[in-house]
């Protein structure tokens, strides 16, 4: 499952952090940096406060040399955290890691890689071999540009991919916003972080607001043991089902339709040879009938955005050459099904240089009950647990 990390810069925004539900609690000091480290003083006095209600990280600070790299984190280490975040320099990687393989064995380190400074995916197994325990994904320049604008979709969920292959924990982070977040929960990150997301205005240096840190806590589900008392999900359909009980396909649902028309996009699709060596032009229509919410719609908490239909497309894409219309489609619908929300989806593929007009499928396909979506959602939380190894 995915969990929510929390930047706090003080006893106080831990409190705040811990009381609205945040799931890791990460001292830092947001005035200097992305990884502004707090002195090994204040996180002592904080960890004490928190009293291991929750587990805590912390960062090592802005530093590129190795040796003070390392020595940073083992003042951290020493603190009583339980994870010591440390920012990978690009520019002296392989000499950091090495500097910190002696500290690996002894503390949870967790590596940050930045998206905006040159993203090299094959320092993940070196992070692995070293000893780390996990790596986060974030942006070094808070400059308002957020983490999808520097990897896309596809490129987040390979970052996730491999760091899941090499058993490490894997996180994104970097200026999110709300609407990212139903965005990044498909690809199972283990962590989500957040900083700016959670202050007044939106501006990381400035103090954590309750609000924000609960308004982006209900984005994110929490664990199967508080399901049940979201409103969400009070009904026990699990239990109903199994007493032959539930709604069907002629249960009457309010749904609202989220659509995406007309998008073309360069696909390497079809059955022949020629078709291999080039990409052409695909178009994707999609009606999604998404489940109504008992009031109007007020905030991302309250509806399925566009972003992940266009997401969809885009990962189902990204695996590669597909011989098949019908099997885009599919898959387009499979993996939009997952999502709670959704109650029966159109797609429409339609290849456009095959001839002087369009040829393609059209594929209707709905969720058989809601106990099949709750069924699909805690297997995925299983799943993550498996891979995270918790
Ligand atoms: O570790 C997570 C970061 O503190 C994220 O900060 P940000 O949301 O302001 O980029």
């Amino acid at each position: 499952m995915t969990l929510m990390l929390a930047s706090v810069a003080d006893a106080a925004e831990a409190e705040i952090a811990l009381i609205e539900g945040a799931d890791i609690l990460d001292l830092k000091n947001p005035a200097d940096g992305p990884l502004g480290a707090l002195t090994p003083a204040v996180i002592r006095a904080i960890v004490a406060t928190i009293g291991g209600r929750r587990p805590v990280s912390a960062v090592a600070g802005n530093l590129t040399e190795p040796a003070e790299l390392a020595a940073a984190a083992k003042a951290i280490a020493a603190t009583g955290v339980d994870y010591v975040k440390v920012g990978i320099p690009s520019e002296s990687a392989a000499e950091s890691i090495a500097a910190l393989t002696s500290l690996a064995a002894e503390a949870r380190l967790i590596a940050v890689l930045f998206a905006d400074r040159g993203l090299d995916l094959t320092l993940i197994p070196s992070l692995a071999a070293a000893g780390f325990k996990g790596v986060m994904l974030d942006t070094a320049a808070k400059d308002g540009k957020r983490l999808v604008n520097h990897v896309d979709i596809s490129g987040l969920r390979e970052f996730v991919d491999r760091a899941h292959e090499a058993n490490l924990i894997a996180g994104l982070a970097g200026s999110l916003e709300a609407p990212d977040i139903a965005r990044l929960l498909p690809l199972e990150p283990n962590l989500l972080g957040f900083r700016g997301a959670l202050c007044s205005g939106n501006d990381r240096k400035k103090a954590i607001d309750a609000a924000q840190v609960r308004f982006i806590r209900d984005l994110i589900p929490r664990a199967p043991s508080t399901l049940d008392a979201q409103d969400e999900f009070k009904i026990d359909w699990r239990l109903l089902s199994a007493r032959g009980y539930g709604p069907g396909r002629d249960e009457k649902i309010e749904t609202d339709r989220v659509f995406v028309h007309d998008l073309v996009l360069l696909v390497s699709i079809g059955a022949y040879d020629f078709e291999r060596e080039k990409t052409q032009r695909v178009r994707f229509n999609i009606d999604a009938d998404v489940r109504r919410t008992a009031h109007h719609a007020e905030d991302m908490r309250d509806i399925l955005s566009y972003d992940l239909i266009v997401d969809a497309i885009r990962l189902v894409l990204s695996r590669g050459h597909v011989d098949l219309v019908e099997t885009v489609a599919e898959r387009v619908a499979d993996a939009l099904l997952a999502h709670p929300r959704l109650v029966a989806i159109k797609v429409r593929v339609e290849k456009l240089d095959v001839i002087d007009g369009s040829v393609g499928i059209e594929i209707s396909r709905e969720r058989a009950s809601q106990a099949g979506s709750l069924h699909q959602l805690f297997a995925s939380i299983s799943d993550v647990a498996a891979k995270s190894g918790g």
